[in-house]
């Protein structure tokens, strides 16, 4: 069933993000609040003290959904501040990845995502707890939060960039020791990478964790074991075609909390934002802490 039009929408968007003209999606926007009786609210980020400015207009304007206009960055920013509320989060993805709203099906073309502002059913979500700190998407320990940390320090940005960094960095990768204990299991030895998976797929496609539901009350913690630098491009292609669970050097452990110990200090991101936590990183899951504006089911679609 398809639910209300919210009375009062905030649109945080990223004026950065993205290459298309903001000014003319701005006016797209009202042309649709317009038609369909909302009062919309823009806030513009600056990417320096944004959080404080949105608390502050959702305290003032009460919306009854949030829009984030952007990327990755923008998503997990606003996302961050709506857990635990009653107040829907929307998505127009912008950036280059987009990799949350591509595992919620969210349309990639500004066109179709507009139109969730006012067709669209709302969900509950899960959210994961890391240290305290929120993690809605995917997070990571090793290689590839590495290569987030070294393209977040480049200068450049996009999926070539990325790749060129993961290439150089894959030559010289070591695993790492890592002791996971969850709920229900144990894990001790090297892995190349830990990924903490409320979610699917990276934004650059790489579907880590291919059967996991965002609102099962659970998470994988989603392990790729020490494996021949020859098997690298096996992997890869496992990666890009939801086979990865097949690997025999990958590793799944399935749970509602759990104990990472990252005895050598090696490198994390959250949602794609790199971050330094201690090296005992406890991780529980939130279940169903956040609504999301999904496009509605086919079925529902006249
Ligand atoms: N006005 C601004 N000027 C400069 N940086 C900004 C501004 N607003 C936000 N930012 C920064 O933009 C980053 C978030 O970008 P976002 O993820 O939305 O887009 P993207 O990088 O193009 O997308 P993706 O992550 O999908 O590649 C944050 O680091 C934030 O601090």
């Amino acid at each position: 069933m398809e639910n209300e039009v919210p009375h009062t929408i905030l649109f945080v968007i990223n004026p950065i993000a993205g290459d298309i003209d903001k000014e003319a999606l701005e006016e797209e926007i009202e042309t649709i609040c317009r038609e369909h009786n909302i009062t919309h609210v823009f806030y513009k980020t600056t990417g320096e003290e944004d959080d404080a400015a949105i608390k502050k207009l959702i305290a003032e304007h009460k919306p009854e959904a949030v829009f984030a206009v952007g990327g990755d960055g923008t998503v997990s920013q606003v996302a961050a501040l709506l857990i635990d509320t009653s107040t829907p989060l929307g998505i127009i993805p912008l950036g280059s990845g987009n990799g949350l709203s591509k595992d919620l099906h969210i349309p990639q073309d500004t066109e179709n995502a507009l139109e969730l502002i006012h067709r669209h059913v709302v969900r509950n979500i899960d959210t994961l707890d890391i240290n305290g700190q929120p993690s809605i998407h995917l997070s990571d320990l090793g290689f590839n939060a590495l290569v987030v940390k070294r393209f977040s320090e480049g200068e450049t940005r996009g999926p070539g960039s990325y790749a060129w960094i993961a290439l150089q960095e894959y030559l010289s990768y070591e695993p790492k020791f890592y002791t996971i204990e969850t709920d229900t299991e144990r894990f001790e030895g090297e892995a190349f990478m830990v990924t903490i998976a409320n979610a699917n797929a990276f934004g650059s496609n790489a579907a880590i964790n291919p059967t996991g539901i965002l609102n099962d009350g659970r998470f994988e913690i989603c392990l790729i074991e020490r494996f021949p630098k020859a098997a690298g491009l096996g992997i890869l292609y496992k990666l890009y075609t939801d086979s990865i669970d097949d690997s025999v050097y990958t590793r799944k452990l399935t749970c509602r909390s759990a104990i990472i110990h990252n005895a050598e200090h090696e490198v994390m991101h959250i949602d794609g934002e790199p971050v330094k936590l201690s090296d005992e990183i406890r991780v529980k899951i939130k279940p169903k802490s956040l609504k999301v504006i999904l496009p509605q089911p086919e079925a529902e679609n006249e």
